[in-house]
């Protein structure tokens, strides 16, 4: 199942620095390994804002909710959910 999912990261002001580069680094392995196991099928930034818009390809909306709970910025971030399916006119065979 494919979903479109919009994150939009709010770090405390007063959260040190040193911690703030600790979860992003560990963020971005999260995020990578998931890319690598085809998961996490697109990230893209949103330009002008601290946020990303991203496909992920998972096996059901449990799955997802596992994903997305266990990123270390989940606690800063807001989330939107949107579930995906192929359109009639798509014309791509390998996209769905
Ligand atoms: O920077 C972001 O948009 C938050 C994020 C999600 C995965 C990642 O590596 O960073």
């Amino acid at each position: 199942m494919l979903f479109h999912v919009a994150m939009t990261v709010k770090l405390p002001r007063d959260l040190p620095a040193e911690e703030a580069a600790g979860i992003i680094a560990r963020e971005k392995a999260y995020a990578q390994d998931l890319q690598r196991q085809g998961k996490w099928r697109h990230i893209w930034r949103v330009a002008g804002q601290y946020a990303n818009v991203s496909i992920f390809d998972v096996s059901d909306n449990d799955e997802l909710h596992q994903i997305l709970s266990g990123l270390p910025l989940f606690p800063f971030m807001e989330i939107e959910v949107t579930p995906l399916l192929r359109h009639p006119s798509a014309i791509r065979e390998d996209d769905s």
